[in-house]
């Protein structure tokens, strides 16, 4: 009987179970184009349910499985979140909140409730800050702590103990593919909120919370046709959010809105409108009727 011949003497690694899952580089560029290309796709399909056209919907969904799925695309994003890569971005969240978060702990010792909606992680910088007691979900969970949830389809809140002081929205909004969907997941954020001024025993906490920390990247408020700074503030004052905080950086822009009560008088509605023309700018809009 022929000998079944030996490969090369593997590494001791190779033999240790998974405890890990490390994940793959990939290159800055070719995880950009990865995410782009995921987004493109999401937006097609969704057109293609709109008009009905199921072997549309099947090629697409092909196409999707292809790239590595939902799974490949949150890789991808984990990626972004290297430190190297300009770091996970509730880093500046959590250097916002912080010295207020830190004084009122030492006062009443309550945890503040976060709603953290697409969480990729257990691990960032406001988990590990322990200031939060934190809902995490997912449309796609990558385990243990995180709930498998479409937010746009969470059973709206029955009572205040299931209302949240801080919803993170970080990366999720341009996920969502049509702007009317974007302007309804900005709506339902208010309802997940507790109502404004109930701080009473814990004046500090007053300037900044209930809130809701949003983060987009920045060319779909700095470079978009339809969207700059001065129209999402009037999108979000129309929902009753009050700017509190905002950083722009190369690659992301970072906001923190305050829930305040709903002015009569706020704008809208908020139609796909051309504010800045160029054959350079993209297409992010949000739209609010
Ligand atoms: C680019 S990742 C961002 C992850 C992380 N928040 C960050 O800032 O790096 C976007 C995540 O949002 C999730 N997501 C998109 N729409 C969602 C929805 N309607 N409900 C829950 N999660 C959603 C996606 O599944 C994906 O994991």
């Amino acid at each position: 009987m022929a000998l079944k011949k030996k490969g090369p003497p593997k590494s001791l690694a190779a033999g240790r179970p998974p405890v890990l899952h490390r994940v793959k580089s990939i290159s800055r560029s070719a995880t950009k184009a990865l995410i782009n290309k995921h987004h493109l796709l999401q937006k097609k399909k969704r057109q293609a349910i709109a008009k009905g056209d199921g072997a549309g919907e099947a090629a697409i969904n092909v196409e999707i499985e292809a790239l590595g799925g939902i799974e490949g695309y949150q890789e991808a994003s984990l990626q972004g979140q290297r430190h190297d890569r300009g770091g996970d971005s509730s880093r500046v969240l959590m250097q916002w909140l912080e010295p207020c978060l830190s004084s009122q702990e030492a006062d009443s010792g309550r945890r503040l409730r976060m709603l953290e909606v697409g969480a990729l992680s257990t691990q960032n910088a406001c988990s590990k800050s322990n200031h939060f007691e934190i809902e995490r979900i997912d449309l796609n969970s990558q385990g243990e702590g995180i709930l498998q949830q479409d937010f746009m389809e969470r059973p709206l809140p029955k009572d205040e103990s299931e209302q949240f002081d801080i919803i993170s929205l970080s990366l999720v909004l341009n996920y969502v593919p049509e702007p009317q969907g974007r302007g309804e997941m900005l709506r339902r954020t208010t309802q997940f909120l507790l109502a404004p001024g109930r701080y009473i025993g814990a004046p500090q906490l007053t300037a900044s919370f209930p809130s809701l920390f949003l983060v987009l990247p920045a060319p779909c408020v700095t470079n978009s046709r339809y969207l700059d700074e001065e129209r999402l503030v009037a999108i979000m004052e129309s929902l009753g959010y009050v700017k509190v905080a905002s950083k722009t950086t190369q690659r992301l822009v970072y906001y923190l809105w305050k829930r305040g009560r709903v002015c009569k008088r706020a704008g809208g509605p908020f139609q796909k409108k051309e504010i800045r023309a160029g054959p350079t700018r993209n297409n992010f809009a949000v739209v609010l009727s």
